[in-house]
């Protein structure tokens, strides 16, 4: 008896079970020798309500991967689809959109309105979104952040480490489908660094959200379920559900 092709190849993820795909994405910086490429034709598939950590060495590609993939900078080439929406070609206007309704942003660059208050900046999406933000999805998040006696200052009488949390209670509060974080414990002390990432499993086991996360540590990556190891522009390696001492070994073996 024959088999047809379709019962012999491996079947691709349901499109429903991937949050975030990448195809063959390209992006270079500058031009001849001094030119720079931080993605070299990476694909990679995230897969949905699962936290996935991306680990590499310094200059691999990560938080221009991150960028791209939020649909904050555009890739050279390739393509980005969140969902069953394909970023790749949106006008600007169409991406905001996207932007609003589905990610959220923990950057390093936490991009507070310095003239707003603690709780104006983490409502502000919100507002612009037009979404409801449940009060009680708000008190959780400012209440396991530590930020309820600094809602009413302005992010110029806040820490590194407070505006940092504010950054991330914003990207929490209106429960979007994709959250992508760039070092979200990077400033922040070993407690409220626990407490950040205890507030992205929740919101990956309790609210079918999909968490992004950039970090170099790899005690915060062994809280996720994936790691992806990035090296030159590249996706060389994923590990599921690993320890903290097996992913910093990996670490040590991309950069050699
Ligand atoms: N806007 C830019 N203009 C020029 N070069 C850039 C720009 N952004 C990133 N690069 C270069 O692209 C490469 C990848 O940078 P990227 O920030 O993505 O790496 P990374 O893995 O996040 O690094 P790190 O761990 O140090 O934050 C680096 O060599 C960087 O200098």
């Amino acid at each position: 008896m024959t088999t047809s092709p379709e019962t012999t190849t491996s079947a691709p993820p349901a499109a429903a079970a991937v949050a975030v795909r990448a195809e063959r994405l390209s992006k270079s910086y500058g031009a001849g020798d001094a030119a720079v490429r931080p993605l070299r034709e990476l694909s990679l598939e995230i897969p949905r309500a699962r936290f996935t950590a991306i680990m590499g060495p310094s200059g691999s590609g990560k938080s221009t991967l991150m960028h791209v993939l939020a649909g904050l900078d555009g890739p050279d080439a390739g393509r980005v689809v969140v969902g069953d929406v394909e970023l790749t070609g949106l006008d600007e206007k169409r991406l905001t959109e996207q932007r609003r309704a589905h990610i959220g942003f923990i950057f390093q660059a936490y991009n507070l309105v310095p003239a707003m208050t603690a709780e104006e900046n983490i409502l502000l999406p919100a507002k612009l979104g037009r979404t409801r933000v449940d009060r009680q999805t708000f008190d959780a998040v400012v209440d396991r952040l530590g930020l309820r006696d600094r809602l009413g200052h302005r992010p110029f009488e806040l820490s590194g480490g407070q505006q940092q949390r504010v950054a991330v209670a914003r990207a929490l509060v209106t429960r979007p489908a994709v959250i992508f974080a760039d070092e979200p414990t990077g400033n922040l002390d070993h407690t409220t660094g626990a407490e950040v990432l205890q507030l992205l499993r929740t919101a990956v086991d309790e609210l079918d959200q999909t968490v992004i996360m950039v970090t170099h540590d790899p005690g915060a990556a062994a809280v996720a379920d994936r790691t992806v190891l990035l090296d030159d522009g590249r996706v060389v390696d994923a590990l599921e559900g690993q320890s903290a001492e097996t992913l910093a070994a990996a670490l040590v073996e991309v950069g050699r």
